[in-house]
């Protein structure tokens, strides 16, 4: 793999964190489902939040599988939550209390990479394919034709939260695609770099604990190990 541990997070610097209560949001919206379940009363908290897709790229001119890193603030959170409570300065109750965070309270910046499938909201009336088009574009930089584009799965994620759906496309495509850099939109400060694995370091990328990765990252590599990888080396 072109990264390793050391250069993980390499220049990106994390500053200045704090949070606040959300008044309304065009990604989220908490609520609370009342009902009655074999004669009983339950109350359960919900999020209702956008359905995503994902595009897993096989480039067949280097026999590699795309994929990207970025920083997630919600994993670096939850990291930095962990230390807070270690150091016993933070009450979760009181969580859009704590304003300021001390500068070196902060955690290391690589505890907020993670490594998952081009991926992207499904916040727009177009047909699936098209914002899978367009998400490879974006963030990979590849211009992949239409027909190339598979839908292989689909699964709902955060069944205790949100239930929202998830759509799974693969594509292959060449070097003769790849007419740009990727990156992520800058209208939406999207910093994403993009990766190209070799399948022995798809593999190792798995089972490997010290690197943070989506669910959709591990069934989308394993689906393309057990039934795609066979058919091109046949
Ligand atoms: N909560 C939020 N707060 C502020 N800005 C936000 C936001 N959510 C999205 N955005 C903005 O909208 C952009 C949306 O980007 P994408 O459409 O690529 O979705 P993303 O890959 O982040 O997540 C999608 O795909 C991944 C992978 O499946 C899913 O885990 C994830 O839930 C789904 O949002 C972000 O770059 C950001 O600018
Ligand atoms: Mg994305």
């Amino acid at each position: 793999m072109a990264d390793n541990a050391a250069n993980l997070g390499e220049g990106l610097r994390i500053g200045e964190v704090s949070f606040t209560p959300i008044q309304s949001s065009p990604y989220i919206a908490p609520y609370r489902m009342k009902f009655i379940q074999n004669d009983k009363k339950r109350v359960w908290d919900c999020v209702k939040a956008h359905d995503s897709l994902s595009i897993l790229l096989f480039n067949t001119s280097t026999k590699e599988l795309v994929i990207v890193k970025q920083f997630r603030p919600a994993v670096y959170a939850r990291k930095l939550f962990d230390k807070l409570e270690k150091e016993g300065t933070m009450d979760l109750s009181k969580l859009s209390e704590l304003t300021e965070i001390k500068q070196d309270s902060l955690c290391n910046s690589r505890e907020g990479i993670t490594y998952e499938v081009c991926a992207g909201l499904v916040d727009k009336n177009k047909p699936l394919e098209e914002i899978a088009q367009s998400e490879a574009w974006e963030e990979c930089g590849y211009r992949v034709p239409l027909e190339n584009i598979k839908k292989f799965n689909s699964y709902l994620s955060s069944l205790g939260l949100s239930a929202t759906k998830h759509t799974m496309f693969y594509a292959e495509v060449t070097n003769e695609m790849r007419v740009g850099t990727g990156g992520g939109l800058t209208t939406e400060q999207e910093e994403i770099e993009v990766l190209h694995l070799s399948l022995g370091a798809a593999r190792h990328l798995l089972w490997d604990e010290t690197r943070f990765k989506s669910c959709g990252l591990c069934l989308a590599i394993t689906w393309f190990l057990t039934t795609q990888d066979m058919k091109l080396y046949d």
